[in-house]
């Protein structure tokens, strides 16, 4: 697989100063969390890196290609992207929205196959919608509504997932099922690049955590040394408790009375 590479990388976030520069690699079984309060740059960060917007300055590498010199069919059948925001732009069900996964696998004008439908109809299952398969995609609840763009992802099989909060809308249940998923993409030599907000889920299932500040300063490395509660509490101006469970730490807001 080529790793998703920023390279002294700025992102661009209107009328602010340049915040530092990004300079990592998701490597292969990677998984990356992204930690920053509201307004802290997650988005801008995920988008430059799929190639939606354009960096202030550096850039963003596939392998040794830089990012904006390869073709977006080229591109999306490595790279997979989760909205936070869903974008229903035109009436479909949900099984037309998993064929839309396998689209950078067709050719010009080329139909979907068998084959394609198969492995749509497979991924909506893992996600447990398959049972929404014929339903339109503007009638599902938020979480269904989230599965099903993941499940499409899925459908889509990249080397390099992002995702923008893709625990949002979901139940307890449902973000262990897409957290485990998304660790055996890893464990199959896929790499994951997640915004979080949700401090423990980042804690338990990521292996290297990004920390992004209002300000633009920054910080990456891996998770063990990035979850320092003194830089979490200063991340999210929230003064936090620590207790450890199952060996990892867990951090919960200390309650002012
Ligand atoms: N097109 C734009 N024009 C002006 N400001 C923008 C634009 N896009 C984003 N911003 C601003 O850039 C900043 C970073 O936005 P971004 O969506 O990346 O933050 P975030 O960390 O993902 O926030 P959240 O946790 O709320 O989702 C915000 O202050 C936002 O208002």
């Amino acid at each position: 697989m080529n790793p998703l590479q920023a390279r002294d990388l700025v992102i661009d976030i209107p009328g602010r100063d340049d915040g530092e520069a990004l300079n990592f690699i998701i490597q292969p079984g990677q998984i990356w969390g992204v930690l920053g309060p509201n307004g802290a740059g997650k988005t801008t960060l995920l988008h430059t890196l799929a190639g939606l917007r354009e960096p202030r300055a550096g850039e963003v590498c596939l392998g040794e290609h830089r990012l904006m010199e390869l073709k977006r069919k080229r591109i999306s059948q490595q790279l997979g992207l989760v909205f936070q925001e869903r974008q229903d732009g035109f009436p479909a069900t949900v099984l037309e929205t998993a064929l839309i996964g396998r689209h950078p696998w067709l050719s010009p004008w080329q139909m979907e196959t068998g084959n394609d439908e198969e492995i749509a109809r497979r991924s909506l299952e893992q996600l447990d919608v398959a049972h929404l398969s014929d339903r339109m995609v503007n009638t599902l609840s938020g979480g269904e509504r989230q599965r099903v763009a993941i499940a499409t992802v899925l459908a889509q099989a990249p080397d390099t997932w992002l995702l923008d909060e893709p625990t949002n809308h979901l139940d307890l249940h449902h973000q262990v099922s897409v957290l485990q998923l998304l660790t055996e993409q890893a464990g199959a030599g896929n790499s994951v690049f997640m915004c979080l907000h949700d401090l423990n889920l980042a804690a338990r299932w990521c292996d290297h955590l990004l920390l992004l500040y209002p300000n633009g300063e920054v910080c990456w490395g891996p998770a063990e040394r990035m979850l320092a509660p003194v830089a979490l509490e200063r991340l999210y101006g929230q003064e936090l408790l620590t207790v450890e469970v199952d060996g990892a730490p867990v951090f919960v807001p200390r309650k002012v009375w």
